[in-house]
């Protein structure tokens, strides 16, 4: 499903619980933002308040990052298509195979989601991509993952926006890239490393923006997705 509005910014709900998360989202419409559910309310609530979230007229994105073996993730994300989501994510590194695995199991859908690859998490930076034993480079790493995730007949990535430019230059505007990391520039960094502007990211070629912390833990998270919102408008 997707919505009819297609707006740019992705709430993840990072809540305890779903009481939590519909203090949020009751005060929201489909027009305003899109939803991802993540590991932390996925684990507490399960897919019950995923189906309910999507009732209510939300593209929702389901952030699992499977990462498994070729026909663990292939199922997982039939059984995240059943749903109904509108996105769902698998990691890159999970290889040529899992990949390719997890797109034919979903090709003969009905309605199938849009399915997306993690490259490089935008928390990791040199020195950990170093100490894992990948290229220290995290644009290298995430070039070429791209590259391999689409050759998969992925429908896009996840990677940081400083990445974007060059990925939509290499891949052109179909292939979506979703990227997290993004701070305003009054925001503290918390856990990201690669990170971006809102305006910025959208002038290098992000799709979609997933804005977590700078949204939902300020005191009004309403009026802070608005002022991002306008702030992107304007470019
Ligand atoms: O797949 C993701 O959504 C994701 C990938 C990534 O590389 N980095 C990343 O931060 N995310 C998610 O994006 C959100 C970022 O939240 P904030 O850092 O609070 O804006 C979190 O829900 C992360 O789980």
């Amino acid at each position: 499903m997707t919505s009819q509005y297609d707006p740019k910014i992705i709430v993840p709900l990072d809540y305890a619980n779903a009481a939590t998360a519909m203090q949020f989202v009751g005060r929201v419409d489909p027009s305003l933002c899109r939803l991802k559910v993540g590991k932390e309310l996925f684990t507490a609530e399960g897919p019950r308040f995923v189906e309910q979230l999507i009732k209510t007229g939300f593209d929702v994105f389901l952030d699992l990052k499977f990462h498994d073996i070729p026909n663990t993730v292939a199922q997982a994300c039939k059984a995240a298509a059943n749903l109904g989501v509108w996105m769902v994510n698998i990691h890159a590194l999970g290889g040529r195979k899992m990949m390719e695995t997890t797109r034919e199991a979903l090709s003969g859908l009905s309605q199938r989601p849009l399915l997306i690859g993690v490259t490089i998490l935008t928390s990791m930076d040199a020195t950990q991509l170093a100490e894992v034993g990948l290229n220290p480079d995290p644009a290298a790493m995430v070039g070429r993952l791209a590259a391999l995730a689409k050759d998969c007949g992925l429908d896009g990535v996840v990677c940081s926006a400083q990445e974007a430019a060059q990925l939509k230059a290499q891949h052109g505007a179909d292939f979506k890239l979703v990227t997290p990391g993004i701070r305003p520039a009054d925001a503290g960094l918390d856990d990201q490393s690669r990170v971006m502007t809102p305006e910025a990211a959208i002038q290098a070629g992000s799709d979609y923006l997933v804005i977590g912390r700078p949204i939902t833990r300020a005191d009004d998270p309403v009026a802070a997705l608005m002022r991002i919102r306008d702030a992107i408008a304007q470019n």
